[in-house]
């Protein structure tokens, strides 16, 4: 067997220069991590990092960090055509200006990592294109689900493989949010201030806190899972905003938990295939992998057809884990750049969706009555004019403040919608309450 060759002398390994765009959370993460792991990663790679230029919009804000004199400038666009950077990284987040300066730095030849799923979820074919023409890599492990390797499994290791659904707790703040109010009744405000100050939310939380950070992570998932292009404005989302205690509490009686999923879905249409995506609270059975994702943690759950069920878990938030899956790509990002080649996506063409309307669960629905003779059977009459079969209810109190707890089996959301407004109707109920789908225990 031949000697393992020496490594290479430091002098030796070729450098290449980072250009940062955005010191944040994320973008300070990353120049501490690339500090501690140049030498190891120079090793094991043969391309010794420098982050050579920092676009930001302050200079004297205090990042916790050491950089060079010179190094920081509040020119981005500079930043992105430098002559001086070989790869960019992109991480202001949000759609302008990151849009203009990936395809600025894209058209000077220079390979882009981002961590902005809201630039890639709305305009990821767009940039796809920009990087193939240029012919270097579009590389964004940290756009979905933080530092969880997810990105990378669904383009190369399952590329071959026919996956049916992907379902995935991807919003670290939101799912923060829900843990503390299951296990510690904590007020909806405080959780999410505390959230914000751990640096999991975005910067207007909004954005976790409706569904939209995890609608653009189900869209990029959907797009690579099923090898079509799905869009941001394709998903449908809800929040948690008009979540209670209440449905919390009825939740874990019914043995589930509520959690923010994005779930992916291939579908049979009348023309073919179609796919199915959605953000919503769920009730998920307590048995269910993702029933015991707490805190900030993501997992994303994959069922194909050959490998069968697969869990991705761990941290999807915060700023060295978001930095650790930004690095994986800029050193891989490097290496191609140094081989001359680079990664493609693999999508080709639009999704055709599924509309919301036409997608089918099961649904917890939460009906506040009066409880007098007759009322259960009116009510299970307008779910059996909807064809939505009743698979478990429950009645809590008696006389005017009764509540009545169901599950259903699984039914079309158009139909389900349908029951809910004729329930209104009824002069027996007061109000109905939270509708909340139960996912991974389809009935
Ligand atoms: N924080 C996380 O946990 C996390 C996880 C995954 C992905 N991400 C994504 O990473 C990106 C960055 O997130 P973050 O948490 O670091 O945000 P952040 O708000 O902490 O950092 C963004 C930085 O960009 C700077 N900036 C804005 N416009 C600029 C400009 N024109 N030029 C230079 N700098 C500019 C801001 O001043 C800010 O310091 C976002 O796309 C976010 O969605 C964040
Ligand atoms: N705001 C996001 C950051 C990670 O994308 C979250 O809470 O998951
Ligand atoms: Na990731």
């Amino acid at each position: 067997m031949a000697e393992p060759a020496d490594p290479p002398a430091a002098a030796d390994v070729p450098v290449v220069r980072v250009g940062l765009l955005g010191c944040g959370n994320v973008g300070a993460a990353l120049v501490g991590l690339v500090e501690r792991r140049a030498a190891a990663i120079a090793g094991r790679s043969g391309v010794r990092l420098e982050v050579s230029r920092i676009a930001v919009r302050s200079l004297t804000r205090d990042r916790g960090v050491e950089v060079a004199d010179g190094v920081l400038t509040r020119d981005a666009a500079a930043v992105a055509v430098d002559p001086e950077v070989d790869l960019v990284v992109e991480v202001i987040g949000g759609i302008e200006p990151a849009r203009e300066l990936t395809l600025a730095a894209l058209a000077a030849g220079k390979p882009v990592v981002s961590a902005n799923k809201e630039l890639l979820a709305n305009h990821g074919g767009e940039l796809a294109t920009a990087a193939e023409a240029a012919g270097v890599d579009l590389l964004f492990e940290a756009a979905v689900a933080g530092g969880i390797p997810i990105i990378r499994p669904l383009r190369e290791s399952l590329a071959g493989e026919d996956i049916d659904r992907v379902m995935g707790i991807v919003n670290g703040t939101t799912n923060f949010i829900l843990t503390r109010m299951t296990e510690e009744g904590a007020d909806y405000a405080d959780a999410l201030a505390e959230a914000q100050g751990l640096g999991y939310a975005e910067r207007d939380p909004t954005a976790d806190v409706e569904g939209y950070d995890a609608g653009a992570k189900a869209a990029i998932i959907a797009s690579l899972a099923f090898g079509q292009r799905v869009v941001a404005g394709d998903v449908y989302h809800e929040g948690i905003a008009g979540l209670t205690a209440a449905d919390i509490d009825s939740a874990t009686r019914l043995g589930h938990v509520i959690k923010l999923l994005a779930v992916c879905e291939r579908v049979d249409g009348p023309d073919g295939p179609e796919v199915a995506v959605r953000v919503h609270p769920a009730m998920v059975p307590l048995q269910h992998p993702l029933a015991g994702v707490r805190d900030s943690f993501n997992a994303v759950f994959v069922e194909g057809a050959a490998v069968g069920d697969l869990m991705f878990y761990g941290r999807g938030a915060g700023g060295d884990p978001t930095a650790s899956a930004v690095l994986g790509d800029v050193v891989d990002a490097a290496v191609n750049l140094r081989k001359g080649t680079f990664a493609t996506v693999g999508i080709e063409g639009r999704a055709r969706i599924r509309a919301i309307d036409e997608q089918r669960s099961p649904f917890y629905v939460s009906i506040d009555v009066e409880d007098r003779p007759g009322v259960l059977r009116s009510i299970a009459e307008v779910f059996e004019r909807n064809q939505v079969s009743i698979r478990s209810l429950e009645q809590d109190g008696a006389g005017s403040d009764a509540r009545i707890v169901l599950i259903t089996h699984t039914a079309r959301e158009a139909d389900l919608q349908a029951t809910v407004s004729e329930l209104r109707d009824l002069p027996a109920v007061h109000r109905v309450g939270s509708v909340v789908r139960v996912v991974g225990d389809e009935g």
